[in-house]
């Protein structure tokens, strides 16, 4: 399914509209929920890797296939790593299978798991046979995937000595480490994290069933945040339901676009978008991305749809996601008439004037190249190809754009 957006205003009616939940926080309290069973987990994300993960739990199958989702692929691997007695295969998109995943194998076979690739040395598919896990220390590199980490500490207290983790060079997307972590505090699991090291404690002995409400996913606020700057000033969009002491990184996205003449309300759990103030075309906009690398494309594509000179650093991890993101970046931003440096780890978009009419964007699999790019529509005509890509993360995302007056046709 293709998306041809025809050069749109946001309507000016005022709206609110729901964002579903966290795929992140939804992904680790679904498996904090298949070791704690007593957890009880609101506003759970609708996105397909959130469904797909509970269904992976859920699955008695010997296959599971996990198609896209990232989180999913390492967060189980180290689950079935403990489910004694219990053999699976795990296997995902051809994407997945170029996605490496070595760091983690190597981290859980240290403590004594049972995993064997099935295809390609380091990636996925993987045969696990779950075993019981008795070392209590490990390192591994953290300059590649904080998933890894993660992954460790979400089953760590599950171990009978629970975790020490030694983190080995710069750590990467350290608030997706504290997100662990916190939802972990707050079933009451003892955890310290002080500088490279992170203690887990043992499984509390009797865990009380407990709620937990997930936030919307900061994530998908980041293409409303586009939208908004791309606006004439004045123009406004609420979103729901926020936290204004958020366990999401991208919530940086408040303090971000103020750069783009946004202001952010907090409202209860609502917040409010508004375009301030115009922006000038001499600003130049410089961020260091390692701790928020889901929202680098949608900066990017506010940054050019300004005519702006943006340059991102930190930005190494876009490489191995759902593809690689700095390639599809410069080569789509290029159609549209941009200038685009690029190296294994920063993005410079120099200013330009003009933003070329009828592009077809390729999506590459990757829910967020089409969601960056739409709020384009605001500049010009536009075409989105694959544009159901972003079920991964929002499925809602082209219903909500055409609530708000993006006007659009499916081919
Ligand atoms: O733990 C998580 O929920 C995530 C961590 C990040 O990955 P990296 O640590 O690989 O950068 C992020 O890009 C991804 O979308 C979600
Ligand atoms: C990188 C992402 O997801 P994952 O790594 O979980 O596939 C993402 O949602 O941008």
């Amino acid at each position: 399914m293709d998306i041809h957006i025809a050069k749109s205003k946001i309507a000016s009616r005022k709206f609110t509209i729901p964002i579903t939940g966290s795929k992140s926080e939804s992904n680790r309290l679904l498996l904090l929920k298949a070791l704690y069973p007593q957890i009880n987990i609101e506003n759970i994300s609708n996105s397909d890797d959130s469904v797909l993960m509970q269904r992976a739990i859920a699955s008695t199958d010997a296959v599971i296939d996990i198609h896209h989702a990232g989180t999913a692929m390492r967060f189980l691997t180290a689950y079935f790593a403990i489910q004694e007695r219990r053999e699976v295969t795990i296997t995902g998109s051809s994407r997945m299978k170029e996605r490496p995943i070595k760091i983690l194998v190597d981290a859980l076979k240290h403590l004594g798991a049972d995993i064997n690739y099935l295809e390609n040395d380091g990636f996925p598919p993987l045969k696990i046979v779950g075993k019981k896990l008795t070392k209590k220390e490990v390192s591994l590199a953290a300059n590649v995937s904080s998933q890894y980490i993660s992954a460790l500490i979400l089953i760590a207290s599950k171990l009978e000595n629970g975790l020490e983790i030694t983190l080995n060079g710069k750590i990467t997307s350290v608030p997706y480490i504290k997100m662990t972590l916190s939802l972990l505090d707050s079933l009451g699991v003892e955890t310290i994290f002080i500088d490279n090291v992170i203690t887990i404690k043992p499984q509390v002995a009797n865990l009380k069933p407990q709620t937990l409400t997930v936030e919307s996913d900061w994530s998908s606020a980041s293409y409303f945040y586009s939208l908004v700057a791309l606006s004439e000033v004045g123009t406004e969009i609420t979103i729901t339901a926020y936290k204004k002491e958020s366990l999401q990184g991208d919530s940086v996205l408040a303090t971000i676009y103020k750069n783009f003449g946004v202001e952010t309300h907090f409202n209860n759990h609502q917040i409010t978008l508004k375009k301030r103030t115009a922006v000038s075309q001499q600003s130049k906009i410089e961020l260091d991305l390692k701790n928020a690398p889901d929202i680098a494309q949608t900066i990017a594509v506010t940054a050019f749809g300004l005519g702006l000179e943006c340059y991102m650093v930190g930005l190494h991890t876009l490489k191995i996601k759902e593809t690689d993101r700095l390639l599809a970046l410069k080569t789509e931003l290029e159609k549209l008439g941009g200038e685009v440096i690029i190296t294994d780890a920063t993005l410079h978009l120099k200013s330009s004037k003009k933003i070329n009419r009828d592009i077809a964007i390729a999506t590459y699999n990757d829910h967020r190249m089409a969601m960056a790019f739409a709020p384009l529509g605001l500049k010009t005509s536009i075409i989105i190809e694959n544009a159901d890509v972003v079920s991964k993360s929002y499925p809602q995302f082209w219903d909500d754009l055409e609530t708000i007056g993006i006007n659009f046709s499916i081919n």
